[in-house]
């Protein structure tokens, strides 16, 4: 394939493959594993995406910032030996088209479906990301159904972003949301949220643009095709579970991630496709 001169592969010293874009835009990395972006930075502004500094980018395991793609399941599945959050984002997805259009770098990944185990996923369907790099970043999850028979799926696209201090970061446009938490709600989100403790709150109905305020700036996060979305930031006894997080790294980090969960699950018929999209920038 022919890359656009903004665009080059990589490999690290462990086998991870990445793509790096290096435009008038924005700069940008995504790893072939899990099709994950783990840097996106428009020119001339701050880091709109974090990573941990413990981060040791090994293959079959997941990289601890980023977008990691949840898939076809969110969280702990019911089977409870089941990869939390699916198997989408520890297996390797191949390039399928890099171009430049007006200014934009697009890059589609798709996963290989002879590759994901059947037991965790037997339906006939193709899954596709698209990323368009620009002076924000816009992402687009295509799930099609190739078979006979409906499907139903969850999925995330489970953004960590950066802040240079949780205690000060709020965010705002999850009001008039349902949210439930540690298993317990619905509750009704009436307020801008701050963060003060664990928070793992899963949030349905609601409205698709937010706002992270934090002292490094606002950044804008909308969903299309999505009345889903987690709020997620470990605190201090989860952080010292996490793989590849730091203790400390609670406080500059959270997690906004555009979904489709619980009464926002994917029912596909055949020939039947559905796009879940997020968009973010730097206010
Ligand atoms: O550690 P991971 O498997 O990447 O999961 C990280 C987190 O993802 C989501 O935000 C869930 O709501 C959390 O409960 C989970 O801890």
């Amino acid at each position: 394939m022919q890359l656009p001169t903004t665009v080059t592969q990589h490999e690290m010293a462990s086998g991870l493959s990445y793509l790096k874009v290096n435009s008038a835009r924005c700069d940008a990395t995504i790893f072939l594993q899990g099709a994950q972006l783990t840097e996106f930075t428009p020119k001339g502004q701050a880091p709109l995406i974090w990573v941990s500094s413990d981060e040791d980018y090994q293959m079959g395991k997941p990289v601890r910032g980023g977008i990691p793609i949840c898939w076809p399941w969110f969280g702990v599945h019911e089977k409870a030996d089941w990869p939390i959050h699916g198997v989408a984002r520890k297996l390797l997805w191949s390039l399928e088209n890099v171009e430049e259009i007006n200014g934009d770098i697009h890059i589609r990944l798709a996963l290989p479906m002879d590759t994901v185990d059947t037991t965790f996923w037997s339906h006939k369907s193709s899954l596709v990301v698209t990323f368009v790099l620009g002076h924000s970043l816009r992402v687009d999850l295509t799930n099609t159904n190739l078979g006979d028979t409906p499907f139903t799926l969850t999925q995330a696209l489970h953004t960590y972003f950066p802040t240079s201090d949780i205690q000060k970061t709020t965010v705002e446009g999850l009001q008039g949301a349902q949210y439930i938490e540690f298993g317990e709600g619905p509750f009704a989100q009436n307020d801008v949220v701050g963060f003060a403790r664990e928070t793992d709150m899963v949030y349905t109905q609601a409205p698709t643009v937010q706002k992270i305020h934090t002292p490094l700036g606002t950044m804008m996060v909308a969903r299309e095709h999505s009345t889903s979305c987690v709020l997620w930031n470990p605190w201090i006894e989860k952080a010292k579970r996490l793989s590849n997080f730091r203790d400390d790294e609670y406080l500059t980090m959270l997690c906004l991630e555009a979904a489709n969960v619980m009464e926002d699950a994917v029912t596909l018929q055949p020939n039947e496709s559905h796009t879940l999209s997020t968009i973010l920038s730097w206010q």
